[in-house]
């Protein structure tokens, strides 16, 4: 049953999509007006008119509905390439995450639904202000947002952490310190937008000690479905390389 203070997204037609809390306010939409407190005390999944008599049905957010709806400040990395860091860490509820930079804290939020605590780090006042709000609507208090650089900050952590995130440009000049922070057998997953960054890191990593590492590129392809037929989308988009090393 939904309670007061629950983070709520509302599906309308068309494809319109709200998160809201339930609380003693109405939301404003094209369709109408939304009661939020008359959301109280409903089934997931139930349906509620807004003043106009448009239905609205009533959903629990997941991670993927925070990458589609939180405030964004920069390039927020894409679901593609995260299920690949995920997969690819084997990242699991009993481990420790060290993430920079958090920026808008797409990457974090993932990271937060299945670990079991996430410090993630950004250099930028006002994204770490952003950040924290947009975690604290996920209503994740395990991800931690510290205001850092992390090429200072690395240095005074003790970790261990079972997986480290790195998605900033200097990534490369990371890679040293983590490889201290990091446990035996523990997994880096750093994402470059260009190939010399990745070829960097991959110095980086090999001057480190890493024992394996890989880099990969995630293609991923729409499919179209018209009505002279069905094919792949021929928007082909380019996002970045993971490097993925294990200590
Ligand atoms: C591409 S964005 C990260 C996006 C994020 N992974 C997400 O999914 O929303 C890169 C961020 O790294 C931050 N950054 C750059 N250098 C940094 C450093 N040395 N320490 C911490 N944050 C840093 C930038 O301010 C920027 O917000």
């Amino acid at each position: 049953m939904i309670a007061a203070g629950d983070l709520v997204l509302l599906r309308a037609e068309g494809g319109r999509e709200y998160l809201a809390t339930v609380k003693d306010e109405r939301l404003h939409t094209d369709l109408g007006l939304v009661d939020l407190k008359g959301i109280e005390g409903l089934e997931w999944g139930s349906t509620i008119a807004s003043h106009l008599g448009k239905p609205f049905t009533v959903l629990r957010p997941r991670a993927t509905d925070f990458f589609k709806h939180v405030k964004r400040t920069g390039a927020p990395m894409m679901p593609k390439d995260i299920g690949a860091i995920i997969a690819y860490t084997g990242l699991c509820p009993m481990d420790t995450v060290l993430d920079a930079g958090t920026g808008s804290g797409v990457l974090a939020i993932y990271l937060g639904f299945i670990a079991k605590k996430v410090i993630s780090y950004e250099v930028n006042d006002h994204f770490v202000s952003v950040a924290r709000k947009n975690v604290a609507q996920a209503g994740l208090s395990n991800v931690e947002v510290r205001q850092g650089d992390i090429l200072e900050e690395v240095e005074k952590l003790e970790g261990p952490f079972d997986v480290v995130t790195l998605d900033m440009q200097d990534a490369p000049s990371a890679v040293e310190g983590i490889y201290r922070v990091l446990v035996p057998g523990g997994f880096l997953a750093s994402y470059s937008p260009f190939f010399e960054q990745a070829m960097e890191t991959r110095k980086a990593v090999e001057r480190a000690g890493f024992a394996n590492y890989s880099t990969i590129m995630v293609s991923e392809q729409e499919l179209e479905v018209g009505k002279r037929g069905t094919r792949p989308s021929t928007r082909v988009g380019h996002t970045g390389f993971i490097t993925i090393a294990r200590k």
